[in-house]
């Protein structure tokens, strides 16, 4: 089986978003949304320049950025760069949170970007410090996540180092940190105790293959990609120790949207006895959503099922069933990892308290 090679370690980032305050752009010189272009990765590494809203709604809405945490900073730069420009900025708050439903942290980034923008009466500071403030907020929210779910991990009974399934892509490239899920797998190489990754290609987009992957080999994690479809025979082989994914939405019972595929992992980790871990920050927390029934799941175009790269998959006119996320239920889930801490089991008290700013159930 190969691995792939496992380069130095290093502390990198790759700065999937920030804002810069002057730039050339389609309006002269002005401030700008700056998007590491996900889609182009691993081949090439390109930066898009949005200058105005609706170029960052296109760039959400193709997934040139993505990832729950990194959706609710640029949700709130975009609502910053429309107040800047002058633009309507409840509307551009509007937009933005539109451009795709089931990360509730895209609009929530907005949300507080425009409420600082009205409570300082239209001020374009006032609502670029709160989409700075999220930032760092996100960064800090990594790596207490990074934190609390290694040394959960680490009282997992393993004898060997930890094998890791994960599926999509949830490290550097959707935080202002080092990621979620992904960032709770770094700390784990950097302890020494993370034995293999385990990456879920995760079709159709490949979110784990090209992006995970390139995370991987740019931290120096052994690591090794399978299509979704080898991950029963993983677990049946006992290959995997735990698995760790990231979330779009946790809703008020502990159920949780995310990636397509991840609701299969759960069954197959109950299955067979392995910890099932959901890692993210409070801010994917939404106790306006009750049950897993009530989050809408984005359905995506069936194009990106049927082609590849502009290649036709299927015989013309096929036509294709593209959820971009399914829903795990919470008595599937053996922990929730936020920056607040661990809930295990996870409840819908748990929750409500966690989202109600209290301690979880369990500190460790
Ligand atoms: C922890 S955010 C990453 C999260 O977002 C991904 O979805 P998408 O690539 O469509 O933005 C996936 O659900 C990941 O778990």
């Amino acid at each position: 089986m190969d691995t792939a090679p496992a380069p130095a370690a290093e502390a990198w980032s790759p700065r999937p978003a920030y804002w810069l305050d002057d730039v050339p752009t389609a309006y002269g010189h002005g401030p700008a949304v700056v998007l590491l272009d996900q889609t182009r990765l691993p081949a090439e590494e390109v930066r898009l320049v949005c200058s105005d809203v609706a170029t960052v709604v296109d760039a959400v809405r193709r997934l040139v950025v993505r990832g729950a945490p990194v959706l609710g900073i640029v949700g709130a730069y975009g609502v910053a760069l429309a107040a800047a420009r002058g633009e309507d900025v409840k509307a551009a708050a509007d937009d933005i949170a539109r451009a795709r439903p089931t990360a509730v942290n895209l609009a929530w980034g907005a949300r507080r970007a425009l409420a600082a923008w009205q409570a300082a009466g239209g001020s374009a500071e006032a609502a670029l410090r709160e989409a700075r403030v999220i930032h760092e907020e996100d960064a800090a929210a990594s790596a207490a996540m990074a934190g609390h779910g290694a040394r959960f991990a680490a009282g997992l009974p393993a004898e060997r180092p930890l094998q890791v399934l994960t599926h999509c892509n949830t490290g550097a490239l959707v935080s202002g940190g080092e990621g979620t899920a992904l960032a709770v797998v770094r700390e784990l190489h950097r302890a020494g105790r993370l034995g293999r990754l385990w990456v879920d290609e995760t079709r159709p987009l490949l979110q784990g293959a090209r992006l995970t992957a390139y995370e991987a080999a740019r931290t120096g994690m052994p690591y090794t990609v399978l299509s979704d479809n080898a991950a029963g025979s993983l677990f049946a082989a006992g290959e995997v120790d735990l698995v760790v994914v990231g979330a779009d939405r946790i809703a008020a019972d502990g159920a949780t949207a995310n990636k397509v595929g991840t609701y299969p992992l759960a069954v197959l980790a109950r299955h067979h006895g392995v910890p099932f871990v959901v890692v993210a920050p409070m801010s994917t927390v939404d106790r306006d959503t009750p049950d897993g029934a009530a989050i809408v799941v984005e359905q995506r175009d069936g194009g990106e099922v049927t082609e590849m790269a502009g290649t036709p998959l299927t015989p013309p006119g096929s036509t294709a069933y593209n959820p971009a996320f399914d829903v795990t239920p919470p008595a599937l889930i053996t922990a929730i990892v936020t920056e607040s801490g661990v809930l295990s089991p996870v409840s819908a008290i748990a929750i409500a308290r966690m989202s109600a700013g209290h301690d979880p159930v369990m500190r460790r």
